[in-house]
């Protein structure tokens, strides 16, 4: 018989029962039939007569009995199911010589989880849901408020709230509760509920010190609170903000922060994860990667703006970093001792040594140029911003937090410029050339600008794009320069359309950047991922660069100098001080062939891997 026969062999014995496997057959076959009447292109007459099909017959019959089942709800045969269980036990012990059935019984009845049942089920037949509640007290005075009592059980862990004192009444109140930590988990507590007693201590009057010793009496177990709790919850501002932050900050230094203990501290580059904003002045964040539940308080951005123009501790990137100066730099007139024994260089001698370096044109003289460029300006004050800064540098920068969002470049998305940074001599070259000979087929340098006449063997848009002066000054007008500066009487710089160039063609741009052009590259369109060469550590440095040579403002490849490491170092310190926000990643050039699979690494995972990147980049900003 089939289960279909079966089925319908029950219909037409409507006395048979419809027991669980019966049920169970008549959905299978009702699904089965569905299914094939899906499948089949019925036409309306075939539906008619499924009407009277069996199948159908007996869905209604188990609807009919669905429906019997409901409105004659079931009762309780009897409602004191445990005290019988009871009586039966004092009954059995009683009998003078049981039988094994009766000894069977008594153990089965005394078990805990058969006593638990018999009394839930009593709980349901006697409709004793509600909690039995103190009876009211006859007359309650009016104007006493309605109090809380909350147990919370520490367990050393701290409690997640600070609280303050209104200055007027002496009356205590919670003035926030940190997300995720005790009190917050508990959901008994809010900021703005008046605290009336700490474990049977009225705390009216008390300093919130006080109040704080009496808490903190038990470091673990169960702390009683009545609070009167606030009408007007506040409504919390927990719209998801990621930050990096520009900026260090320590709430041990901080005066001004409502309580120390429940700071957090961060320094520049960390990601904060912000989870509420309510408070004006104090946010509550997260330091990224999340290792805690509980949340920390962090100035907000207004107020630690605030702080840093107080100067209290922190001292913010001053944004006065366009190198938009085309004042000249001449010749040497700072004193130092000349080595007889090395080249005394000039840009020419700059040139043909990166000519010897190799032949590719993505190796021209111009970063040497430039970097003495550069080097020397140090020296000298740094100029200010333009009034017309081409990147909104000085806006950018200036806030203590920037917006930030996970980032993953699409495939077909062009892909994010490579820039390297680090402190002359440390080997920012030498890592872009080697990084382009790997294959140059995906990195590629961009061509620069200059307005220097072309040497016989240059060729326009290979060395440099040769332009007059006229037209490298427009271009600076109309902000096409990432960098830019004069040479021994000559203007070099790297625009954004040689850059674009490169990247339009589908390959990888890498280009070496001073600090003062991260602001300049740092846009929507480049989304440069900055790559920050260090120096090892002093012994380090001299083991790995024994038998290097190092080109100076003066001489081209001589030895390395206890002076250059020094020079070196010092440089890094000051690079990682200000801009350190601002690395994507850190490659420490120890030996060669590590940094640069460290930095094939690195650049793999800027074309491929999910980033934190400024918001701006992404979305555009009021800002
Ligand atoms: N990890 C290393 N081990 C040994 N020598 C190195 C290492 N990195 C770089 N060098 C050598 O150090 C010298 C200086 O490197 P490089 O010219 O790349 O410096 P730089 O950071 O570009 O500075 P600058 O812009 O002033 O030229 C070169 O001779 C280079 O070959």
């Amino acid at each position: 018989m089939t289960m279909r026969q079966a089925v319908e062999a029950q219909v037409l014995n409507p006395h048979s029962e419809l027991g669980e496997h019966g049920l169970r057959q008549i959905l299978t076959d009702v699904i089965e039939e569905v299914r094939k009447s899906v499948n089949q292109d019925i036409d309306g007459a075939e539906i008619l007569h499924s009407l009277k099909a069996p199948w159908l017959l007996s869905l209604i019959k188990v609807y009919e009995c669905l429906q019997t089942f409901l409105s004659d709800s079931p009762a309780p045969a009897l409602d004191y199911a445990s005290g019988l269980s009871l009586q039966l036990l004092i009954d059995i012990r009683s009998l003078p010589g049981c039988s094994e059935e009766a000894k069977e019984l008594y153990r089965l009845l005394r078990q805990p989880h058969l006593q638990a049942l018999l009394s839930a089920h009593d709980t349901v037949a006697q409709k004793d849901y509600e909690p039995v509640l103190p009876p009211m007290p006859d007359e309650l005075p009016e104007e006493e408020e309605a109090t809380r009592t909350v147990c919370l059980v520490k367990n050393k862990q701290p409690l997640g709230a600070t609280i303050k004192r209104n200055e007027n009444t002496g009356e205590i109140f919670i003035a926030r509760v940190i997300h995720g930590g005790l009190a917050d988990r508990s959901g008994l507590l809010h900021a703005g509920d008046r605290i009336v007693e700490v474990n049977g201590f009225p705390v009216d009057g008390m300093e919130p010190e006080q109040v704080i010793q009496v808490v903190q009496v038990r470091a673990q177990g169960t702390i009683v609170f009545k609070v009167v709790p606030i009408t007007e919850r506040q409504v919390h501002n927990q719209t998801m903000l990621y930050v990096r932050a520009m900026a260090d900050y320590s709430p041990e230094q901080d005066p001004s922060i409502p309580c120390a203990d429940a700071g957090m501290s961060f320094k520049k580059g960390d990601v904060l994860e912000v989870v509420d904003q309510t408070d004006a002045l104090w946010w509550q964040a997260k330091k990224l990667p999340d290792n805690s539940s509980c949340a920390g308080l962090i100035p907000s951005t207004n107020l630690l703006k605030r702080k840093q123009r107080e100067s209290w501790w922190s001292q913010p990137y001053q944004p006065n970093t366009c190198i938009h100066t085309l004042s000249t730099v001449e010749e040497e007139e700072d004193m130092m001792a000349i080595d007889d024994k090395c080249v005394e260089a000039d840009e020419e001698a700059f040139e043909s040594e990166e000519d010897d370096f190799s032949s590719s044109t993505d190796l021209v003289g111009f970063r040497r140029s430039m970097r003495l460029f550069r080097r020397r300006s140090h020296s000298t004050a740094q100029p200010s911003c333009p009034p017309r800064c081409p990147n909104s540098c000085c806006s950018a920068l200036s806030s203590p937090y920037e917006e930030v969002v996970r980032y993953q470049r699409h495939p077909q998305d062009a892909h994010r410029l490579i820039t390297l940074l680090g402190p002359s001599g440390v080997g920012v070259n030498e890592l872009r050339r080697r990084l382009i000979e790997i294959n140059p087929k995906i990195f590629q340098g961009a061509v620069p600008h200059t307005s220097r006449a072309p040497r016989e063997y240059e060729e326009s848009g290979r060395e440099y794009h040769f332009i007059s002066r006229e037209i490298f000054y427009n271009m600076i007008q109309n902000n096409r320069f990432l960098e830019y500066g004069e040479y021994k009487g000559s203007l070099y710089g790297t625009s954004v359309e040689s850059v674009r160039e490169v990247l339009n063609s589908g390959k990888i741009c890498v280009m070496d950047i001073e600090p003062n052009a991260i602001p300049a590259v740092r846009i929507h369109e480049l989304k440069a991922y900055i790559i920050y060469v260090k120096p090892p550590p002093h012994e380090r440095l001299k083991e790995t660069r024994r038998v290097a040579h190092i080109t100076t403002n003066y001489y081209v490849n001589r030895p390395f100098k206890d002076e250059d490491f020094q020079e070196i170092e010092e440089s890094a310190r000051k690079i990682e001080s200000q801009f350190c926000q601002f690395f994507d990643h850190v490659i420490v050039n120890d030996e060669l062939q590590d940094s640069c699979v460290q930095m094939l690494t690195a650049v793999r995972k800027a074309q491929d891997e999910p980033q934190w990147v400024p918001a701006s980049w992404i979305r555009p900003t009021n800002t």
